[in-house]
C-alpha cells in the first residue's frame, strides 16, 4: 500500500501551479499524475496546497552532544520537517566537535532514532576545531561525512587551509568554509562594522574580515582543484569575488542565509536586542542588495538558514555578551516566500530550487528532485494562509528570531521523509 498526496499542486515548466497527485511507494515516488486512482492507497489531501522536493540545509547546528540544553537532534530535527527541509546537515562545533567517527556515529544514531529529517553530520577540518592538526579525514569519510568545514571560527592559517584541501581534493570530498580572519576582530564587537555601529558607538566587525579569506581560499581551491564552499556569505566584496573565481573556472560554491537577504544593520532596533546578533553580522544596505543580485545571476548557488539555537539565558547577555546566532528552519520558507516571491523578487520557481535542486547538486545528494523513481521526501506547502511567526510554537528548542511576529504565508502543513509522513499540520 503507498500513499497518494492527492489534490496538490506541481510548479510546471513555465512557472505555473497546475493540479497534481503523487504516489509515494516503499520510500520512493513511483507516479505523478493529474489523478491517480485511489484504490489500496492511503490518501491526503493536500487542499490545493503546492508539492515540492523536500528542502535541503546545508547549514545547521543541532548542538549535540554537549550543548543540548539549546538543541538536540531530535528537536532540530523536529524543527527541520515543521519548517518542510527533509535533509540537513549539521555543523562540528559540538562538544566534543565532530572531528572523530565517535562523535559522527552517535550523531546518525541519534538521527536515526528521532526517524524525522535526514541528518549528515559535517566533520571538522581540524581537531577540536583549533586549526592545529587536521582530522582523520578518510576515517571521517567512511564513517558518512557530508563535507568537511571548521563552521563556528575560522580556519586561520593559510598554509593548513592548503593542506586541507589538497587532503580533501584526493578524497573527493568538499570543503566548507566560515570565513573569517581573527587578525581583523575587535573583541566585543557584535554589530557589522558600518553607520549603525558607529551610532552605537560600537565597535564593528569589518567586511575584510569575511572577504579576505573568501579571496584567499578561491585561490587556494584554483591550485587544489577541491570544491570550496563559502558558508553565510555576507559582504559585497564576498560576492564579488565568489563572482570571478567561478568566471576564472574555480570550483567553488556559496550559500546565503535568509536573514542576511532580507534585513540589513539599519533594522536593528534601538535597544539592540540581541536576536539581531549573529555571525557573520546583518551588513549594510548596498551588501543586502548585492546579494540579492547574487542570488539573481547565479554567484549564490543556494539558501541555508545557520540555524543557530541558543538559550534565551544566554541571549539576555547584552549586544557585548550573548553568544551570535539566530534559529532559522521554521521561518525559512514562509520568511523568503512572503518577502522574496511575493514582493517579486524571485519566481517561486527560483526559490524551491535554491532550497531544493540547487544544495543537492552542489554536493552530490541524491535528494531535492521531485521526480518518478527519486527518494520520496517531500514537502507540502500552504501559499495562502497568513499566519505570523510565533516562536513559542517552534519545535526548535531555540527561540532566539529577529523575525518573531512577521506576517507570512507560505507555511508547510506535510512533510514526507522517505516516503513516511514525519510532520503534518493538526
Ligand atoms: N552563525 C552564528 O551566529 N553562530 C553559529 C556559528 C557560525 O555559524 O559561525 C553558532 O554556532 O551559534
Ligand atoms: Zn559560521
Ligand atoms: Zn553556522
Amino acid at each position: 500500500m503507498g500513499i497518494i498526496l492527492g489534490n496538490g499542486k506541481l510548479i510546471n515548466q513555465e512557472g505555473k501551479l497546475t493540479p497534481a497527485e503523487i504516489l509515494v511507494e516503499d520510500g520512493r515516488i513511483t507516479a505523478i499524475g493529474e489523478s491517480i486512482s485511489r484504490e489500496g492507497h492511503e490518501w491526503v489531501d493536500c487542499k490545493g496546497s503546492m508539492i515540492s522536493a523536500g528542502l535541503v540545509d546545508v547549514h545547521v547546528h543541532l548542538r549535540e552532544p554537549g550543548f543540548e540544553q539549546k538543541e538536540t537532534v531530535a528537536t532540530g530535527a523536529a524543527a527541520a520537517v515543521r519548517g518542510g527541509f527533509t535533509t540537513i546537515a549539521c555543523m562540528p562545533n559540538t562538544r566534543p566537535s565532530i572531528d572523530s567517527v565517535e562523535t559522527v556515529t552517535y550523531i546518525l544514531d541519534k538521527a536515526k532514532e528521532a526517524g524525522l529529517a535526514r541528518v549528515i553530520p559535517y566533520g571538522a577540518i581540524t581537531v577540536r576545531q583549533l586549526g592545529k592538526e587536521l582530522t582523520d579525514f578518510a576515517a571521517l569519510k567512511e564513517a558518512g561525512i557530508f563535507a568537511l568545514t571548521d563552521d563556528g571560527v575560522g580556519v586561520q592559517s593559510t598554509a593548513m587551509m592548503k593542506k586541507a584541501m589538497r587532503a580533501a581534493q584526493e578524497l573527493g570530498i568538499s570543503i566548507v568554509a566560515h570565513c573569517e580572519d581573527d587578525d581583523l576582530l575587535i573583541p566585543g564587537a557584535a554589530l557589522h562594522d558600518g553607520v549603525v555601529a558607529a551610532r552605537h558607538g560600537l565597535p564593528g566587525i569589518p567586511s575584510e574580515s569575511e572577504s579576505i579569506h573568501v579571496g584567499r581560499d578561491i585561490l587556494l581551491a584554483e591550485q587544489t582543484g577541491v570544491h570550496y564552499h563559502v558558508c553565510h556569505i555576507s559582504a559585497k566584496e564576498s560576492v564579488r569575488l565568489v563572482r570571478d573565481g567561478k568566471r576564472a573556472g574555480v570550483h567553488v560554491t556559496c550559500e546565503v542565509t535568509p536573514h542576511h537577504l532580507l534585513l540589513c544593520d539599519e533594522d536593528i532596533p534601538e535597544n539592540l536586542d540581541t536576536n539581531w546578533k549573529m555571525n557573520p553580522p546583518l551588513r549594510s544596505r548596498e551588501d543586502r542588495a548585492a546579494l540579492i543580485a547574487g542570488l539573481k545571476d547565479g554567484t549564490i548557488d543556494m539558501i541555508a538558514t545557520d540555524h543557530a539555537p541558543h538559550t534565551a539565558e544566554e541571549k539576555a547577555n547584552g549586544m557585548d555578551r550573548a553568544p551570535f546566532g539566530i534559529v532559522g528552519l521554521e521561518t525559512a520558507f514562509p520568511l523568503l516566500y512572503t518577502h522574496l516571491v511575493e514582493t517579486g523578487e524571485l519566481t517561486l520557481q527560483k526559490l524551491v530550487e535554491l532550497l531544493t535542486v540547487k544544495p543537492a547538486q552542489a554536493f552530490g545528494l541524491p535528494y531535492g528532485r521531485l521526480e518518478v523513481g527519486a527518494p520520496a521526501d517531500l514537502t507540502v506547502i500552504d501559499l495562502e494562509t497568513e499566519k505570523a511567526i510565533d516562536p513559542t510554537t517552534f519545535a526548535s528548542k531555540g527561540i532566539n528570531t529577529p523575525f518573531s511576529g512577521w506576517a507570512c504565508k507560505g507555511w508547510p502543513i506535510l512533510t514526507l521523509v522517505n516516503g513516511k509522513i514525519v510532520y503534518q499540520e493538526v
